[in-house]
């Protein structure tokens, strides 16, 4: 394609996109926020009251400070605590599982789900989820499992105030609602990085704001 920056992944990853969505759009349950940026879901409902407990009380358990991959790490960027959960276990994996499910993608292309925790004033700040493959890390990503393709995340409960997931390029905003999920592209249908998927945790000023997110990747992450 003459002009483009595609690179070889980018086949597998329109077919991703084109997959997922085509899934999505056939899920009466599914919603598709009405902009032409990004390819946008969201389900009202999706997780029960009992499981978005069992997954706060796992991530009250096992919570640690977030991390970010990036070059230039600044402290004030994602100042939530996070939590692996562990896939194998009795609670997490029929979670995890219907997750993969929902989208359509095979459950080894999902990392690990991973728990998250805000208290008043922590955030996570504006970010994409896909890999920029001209940092250092891309190289090790490159070798588990590739880019990230689709970003599924949930939230566990409402929050008093703050902590909207906020899409400034793409022009929607999320306010957390307990239950609610959001699945979104993180490229664009033709399979390179969509940079309006830019997207932030806004900080919480009253409350805590509980969510899990699942990153999938391209290919299999889990081996
Ligand atoms: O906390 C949020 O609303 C956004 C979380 C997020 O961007 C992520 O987990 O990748
Ligand atoms: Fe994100």
């Amino acid at each position: 394609m003459l002009g483009t920056k595609r690179n070889a992944g980018a086949a597998v990853r329109e077919h991703i996109g084109r997959q997922v969505a085509q899934r999505l759009d056939a899920n009466p349950a599914a919603k598709k926020a009405q902009i032409d940026s990004a390819q946008i879901y969201y389900v009202p409902g999706y997780l029960s009251e009992r499981d978005c407990d069992t997954l706060m009380r796992l991530i009250d358990a096992g919570s640690r400070r977030s991390t970010i991959l990036t070059d230039n790490y600044d402290p004030e960027f994602r100042t939530s605590d996070s939590c692996d959960l562990d896939r194998w276990s009795p609670e997490i994996r029929p979670i995890d599982e219907r997750l993969a499910s929902l989208l359509g993608i095979d459950p080894h292309n999902g990392e690990t789900l991973q728990g998250q925790r805000y208290a008043p004033g922590q955030q996570f700040r504006a970010h994409h989820d896909f890999f920029h493959e001209t940092e250092s890390y891309w190289e090790r990503m490159k070798q588990e499992g590739g880019q990230r393709t689709w970003t599924a995340m949930i939230y566990l409960n409402d929050v008093e105030e703050g902590g909207a997931t906020w899409f400034p390029q793409a022009g929607v905003r999320f306010k957390p609602k307990r239950g609610l999920l959001l699945a979104w592209n993180n490229m664009k249908p033709d399979g390179t990085p969509n940079h309006k998927t830019l997207h932030e945790g806004m900080a919480v000023v009253k409350g805590t704001k509980y969510i899990v997110t699942k990153w999938f990747r391209e290919s299999a992450w889990l081996k």
